[in-house]
């Protein structure tokens, strides 16, 4: 403790904080404190639902200045460091120096324009998604008091301060709370000291100045930039860009509406880890799980007001510890009470390359962080270590534990619940997409009425049968075509239900011209729309051929299957395909026979039926072959 206040002291007056002119303001009264009881109260309070970012109006367009005078402290500075490369103080060999890595390299490399404003509208965008817009000016505006301010949103509302732990202190001591800083379990060389150290708000900002040479720090930075594929600006001209690394655990980090996978620890990062851990004196089993990488342009770009309150952190809700390493050029890093007794006071501090700084215990929910713009032209990388309390539920280190197994195994059944759900979707929007082309196919017949269509293939057959009007090549192709795939399904579910039936050869009809067509099976059933599918075999010239088609059933009854002189029925489909089932056509080119018309053929199909079947002919084919022949007739369409 003493050691704390001590070095407290000598970092006062190594800040450079300088006092801004505020504005006076009425301090809203404070509310009626809790009552200071210590023992029976819990360690930590549920946090209050309302987050410390009070929605607040959009405010009306402010002009953005036409520059960004930065204060003048940070010109000097800015100027002091642009004149002296932060490596010229460490000896190097020739080699090295070729090998040398100056961040100023960087600069330009990057998109020249750009306003780092986008990344504190997409960081204040995820604390409010209700806000969608961008507002439409700047978010920055001169404030009165010569600061860079926010104007969405502000500081935190004092009415949204949270509950104290008394009426002096806004939460329990550090002793009884029983905070170890990272100050106090690092080794005497390492000398932190602690710029902010407020006992009643239990949060502590430690700092370790040149915790590494500017060589060491050229190298990592040359590793980082080297190694690290920072993502692409969500804006164009975006300058501050993150990275997310974890170890063990694939939790994702969002920031700015990003989602960053997780990268795991490479080992360079582990090298760098232990060489930073070994200044907070903690040993590999207790190192940080999780690092921002974040890469700053140059001094136009910057980082917004912000804690970093994300719920993998728990931040707001116990004491927590993040450090931080800088990496090239010097940036102000600048704090501010959420819920300022006094005047509002912005503490400050540089951080040069190597310096170290930690948040510790209850910062978070105390205090806001944000590096601002400077004057100064060359890129800087920090890494920012923090410890994650809670997993994302998919994270897997989340899945090993007893709750994970089962919100884990509730994870898969939602998987497994989706994938078929989506395959049955798959399934059903591929059935919508046919039947919906067909109809379209079909719609193109202006004259086909809609329940002929719907009656399925009946419905076709009769309009072959029955026109309505005349049917061109592709009209009646596409009605044969569905007539194929239909009958193609009733073979199928005939086969499948045991329905086919030997059937008989009857003799060929006395003077017949051409080789009559035997069945050789039918289906027992007709169906819905009135048709048997039948199997039939011609003996023309010696060869045997097989084929099959669906006899309308008003032709052939069920009874009359096993006898119907097929002859008839290859003739009926031969008119069917040949469309002049109504008009007389001599049939001598094809059949020989007299001109018929569909009625002609029924009744010629009816007379054929005789009563002399033998029973139990075996099929001649099976029903495999008789598929693989209807697959490769169905190919051609
Ligand atoms: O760059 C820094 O030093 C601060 C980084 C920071 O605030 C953050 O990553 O949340
Ligand atoms: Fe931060």
């Amino acid at each position: 403790m003493d050691r704390l206040t001590t070095q407290c002291s000598s970092s006062k007056e190594m800040m450079k904080a300088k006092a801004m002119p505020t504005k006076p303001k009425a301090l809203p009264k404070r509310r009626p404190s809790a009552p200071s009881l210590r023992g029976p109260m819990p360690k930590q309070r549920p946090a209050k639902p309302s987050c410390h970012f009070a929605p607040m109006p959009l405010q009306p367009a402010a002009p953005r200045p036409p520059s960004h005078p930065p204060p003048k402290h940070l010109l000097q500075e800015a100027k002091r460091q642009r004149t002296a490369s932060p490596w010229d103080d460490d000896e190097v060999t020739e080699d090295e120096e070729a090998d040398q890595w100056k961040w100023q390299d960087w600069h330009g490399q990057w998109d020249d324009d750009g306003d780092d404003d986008e990344w504190v509208f997409n960081w204040m965008k995820r604390k409010h998604p209700s806000r969608s817009s961008k507002p439409s000016a700047a978010p920055w505006f001169e404030d009165d008091d010569n600061d860079w301010e926010q104007p969405w949103p502000k500081r935190p509302r004092f009415s949204d301060a949270p509950e104290r732990w008394s009426e002096e202190e806004w939460e329990q001591s550090r002793q009884e709370a029983e905070l170890k800083l990272l100050g106090e379990l690092a080794p005497s060389e390492s000398s932190w000291e602690y710029f902010i150290s407020d006992e009643s708000r239990r949060s502590f900002v430690g700092y370790l100045p040149s915790a590494f040479t500017p060589k060491e720090c050229g190298m990592m930075f040359k590793q980082i930039k080297e190694s690290v594929s920072f993502p692409e600006p969500m804006t164009p001209g975006q300058r501050t860009r993150t990275a997310w690394m974890t170890r063990g655990c694939s939790c994702k980090y969002c920031y700015g509406g990003l989602e960053l996978e997780s990268e795991q620890f490479p080992v360079w990062m582990l090298e760098i880890l232990k060489k930073v851990m070994k200044h907070c004196g903690l040993l590999s089993k207790d190192w940080p799980d999780s690092c921002t990488l974040n890469f700053l342009e140059d001094g136009e770009a910057s980082m917004g007001w912000h804690a970093d309150d994300e719920g993998l952190f728990q931040g707001k809700l116990e004491d927590i510890s993040v450090v931080s390493l800088s990496l090239g050029e010097s940036r102000t890093f600048e704090l501010r009470r959420n819920w300022p007794e006094a005047e509002k006071a912005t503490e400050k501090i540089t951080l040069k390359s190597g310096d170290l700084l930690t948040m510790e215990g209850m910062t978070q929910k105390h205090f806001m962080h944000r590096i601002p713009k400077a004057g100064c032209s060359g890129p800087r990388i920090s890494l920012t270590w923090r410890w994650i309390r809670k997993h994302y539920p998919e994270c897997l280190a989340h899945r090993s534990t007893m709750n994970g197994a089962v919100e884990n195994f509730k994870l898969e059944l939602q998987d497994s619940c989706a994938r078929i759900i989506c395959a049955a979707e798959q399934e059903l929007a591929s059935a919508n997409y046919e039947a919906k082309k067909r109809k379209e196919d079909f719609s193109e017949f202006t004259s086909f009425d809609d329940t002929k269509i719907q009656s399925g293939t009946a419905g076709m057959w009769n309009e072959i049968a029955n026109p309505t009007r005349d049917l061109d090549e592709r009209e009646r192709a596409l009605i044969l075509r569905e007539a194929d795939v239909d009958r193609r399904e009733r073979i199928l579910q005939a086969k499948e239900d045991n329905h086919l039936l030997p059937m008989t050869p009857t003799p060929a009809r006395a003077g017949a011209r051409f080789s009559p067509r035997l069945p050789l099976q039918a289906t027992q059933q007709t169906d819905d729309y009135g048709l048997s599918p039948v199997l039939f075999s011609s003996t023309k010239s010696g060869q045997e051929t097989l084929e099959s088609f669906c006899i309308p059933s008003p032709l052939v009854t069920e009874s009359e299957l096993d006898t119907v002189e097929v002859g008839s029925c290859h003739r009926l489909k031969a008119m069917f395909e040949r469309r002049d089932m109504d008009t007389p056509r001599p049939t001598a080119r094809r059949t020989g026979g007299p001109s018929q018309t569909i009625a002609a053929t029924a009744a010629a199909l009816q007379a054929a039926v005789t009563g002399n079947a033998t029973e139990g002919r075996k099929p001649r084919v099976t029903m495999q072959e008789l598929l693989r022949q209807d697959e490769e007739r169905l190919s051609v369409y």
